[in-house]
């Protein structure tokens, strides 16, 4: 059935025509506009303003959408149904043999040499990098030769942040989401058992995903740089969580950041509340990364404690428990169970923080954002049968943990996927 809002070619083309000079003209002014040449700059800049960012995210979505008019449902079908699965495959492919490195830097390298220098088949690899091409990732400046793109030099810098995120999303999720038709037939679709995910299936495990990861050192490294990753930039970046709460309110409090990783996430709040000190508890080996990793400035304000959240909580009142990204990775019951052992070491003071997406009804967010949050609740349901939940869900989980708990309050900074939650006890 047509309806008056239903975008058309032409409106969505003066859409774009106006967002893009609002985009452009900012980048005008910092001088930063992308290309697909290795000197482009590597993200947008983080000085942009609300109306920039509101540009910017309506051109993403009405070019995305000008797309689908302009190939009609069939094709745009056809798109689909052809290009997920082989856009995420070369990806996994070239990180996994990791080409961006051995593509110099400044220059090209003929496809014979480059599949001589890393063993592999001419023919194969020269076809898997053309097709990597067709979505920017790599050049070939001269027919038969490669060069890095702006796109594909992110992954050649051993430092860079994207490669976290794309090596667990490619070599680790990828495989598990795949594999989604598959667990629901195994175990059917009402089986909510974290060890009942398409990721069991994939990995034919029956230990948990975060388990599983935790124990392999090389998917443990791509993990915890994909946090970090993540964390670095985008919608669930960590300034969005600076933002979300008056942490500088704590005064010289302790936050006990539950799940926190190597301490990514504290380090950042530490940085903008000078005052509170930080418990970052995880599983050993991510604890034991943070110990060493910790700057020597720090020292003082951050302790690292090994602990698993589903075991008596050792510390008393603190000013805040912090669960950054936790609870979605896990079913209703597992998340209750995680919340109940907080909420018997919480005072009258204590602040229980969730910072997690809170899914608004279907078509109140952005579509572009709604894009992100319902990506990550696929991969939620993938590797954990964990979800991103909306408000309800959220308080029918906070109940069931512990009836005393109360919502007291739902921030989210605009730009931001994530939520912060403000739990008190009763
Ligand atoms: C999605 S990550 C979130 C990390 C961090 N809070 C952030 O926002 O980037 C989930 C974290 O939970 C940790 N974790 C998983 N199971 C745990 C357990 N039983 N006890 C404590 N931490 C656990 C993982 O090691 C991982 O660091």
């Amino acid at each position: 059935m047509s309806d008056t809002k239903q975008p058309t070619l032409k409106g969505l083309a003066a859409d774009i025509t106006k967002n893009a000079a609002i985009v452009s003209d900012f980048l005008d002014k910092t001088n930063n506009h992308f290309t697909f040449d290795t000197d482009s700059p590597p993200s947008f800049p983080k000085t942009a303003s609300e109306d920039v960012t509101a540009a910017r995210m309506q051109l993403i979505y009405a070019a995305r959408q000008l797309q689908f008019l302009a190939l009609g449902p069939t094709e745009s079908l056809q798109w689909f149904a052809l290009s997920g699965a082989p856009d995420t495959t070369t990806l996994q492919w070239l990180y996994h043999y990791d080409i961006p490195s051995a593509v110099p830097n400044q220059d090209s390298i003929s496809y014979a040499d480059l599949a001589k220098k890393l063993n592999l088949n001419q023919h194969k690899m020269t076809r898997i990098l053309r097709h990597a091409m067709t979505n920017n990732i790599f050049l070939e400046p001269i027919p038969g030769h490669i060069a890095h793109s702006s796109l594909s030099k992110q992954l050649a810098e051993p430092g860079n942040l994207i490669r976290g995120p794309v090596g667990n999303l490619t070599q680790t999720v990828y495989p598990a989401v795949s594999r989604m038709v598959d667990a629901h037939e195994k175990y059917g679709t009402n089986d909510e058992k974290g060890v009942h995910a398409p990721f069991n299936v994939a990995y034919d495990t029956e230990k948990r995903a975060l388990e599983y990861i935790a124990n392999d050192p090389v998917r443990s490294v791509w993990f915890t740089e994909s946090m970090k990753g993540g964390a670095a930039a985008g919608p669930s970046s960590t300034r969005y969580s600076v933002e979300a709460f008056d942490w500088q309110s704590l005064g010289n409090g302790v936050v006990v950041d539950v799940g926190g990783s190597a301490g990514h996430v504290s380090k950042a709040i530490a940085a903008a509340a000078p005052d509170l000190h930080f418990i970052v508890q995880d599983q050993p080996a991510m604890v034991g990364k943070g110990q060493a990793e910790l700057e020597p400035e720090l020292k003082e304000r951050f302790t690292f404690r090994p602990h698993d959240f589903f075991t008596t909580q050792p510390y008393n009142e603190p000013a805040a428990f912090y669960l950054r990204l936790i609870l979605h990775d896990w079913p209703d019951e597992d998340a209750a169970l995680i919340l109940r052992e907080l909420a018997a070491k919480m005072g009258p003071e204590t602040r229980l923080l969730i910072n997690d997406a809170v899914v608004p009804e279907h078509g109140a967010m952005h579509p572009l954002q709604e894009k992100y949050v319902r990506n990550a609740d696929m991969v939620m349901m993938s590797m954990f049968n964990g979800l991103e939940r909306e408000k309800s869900d959220w308080e029918d989980v906070i109940k069931r943990a512990d009836p005393s708990l109360h919502i007291v309050g739902i921030t989210k900074p605009r730009g931001g996927s994530l939520s912060m939650i403000e739990i008190r006890k009763e």
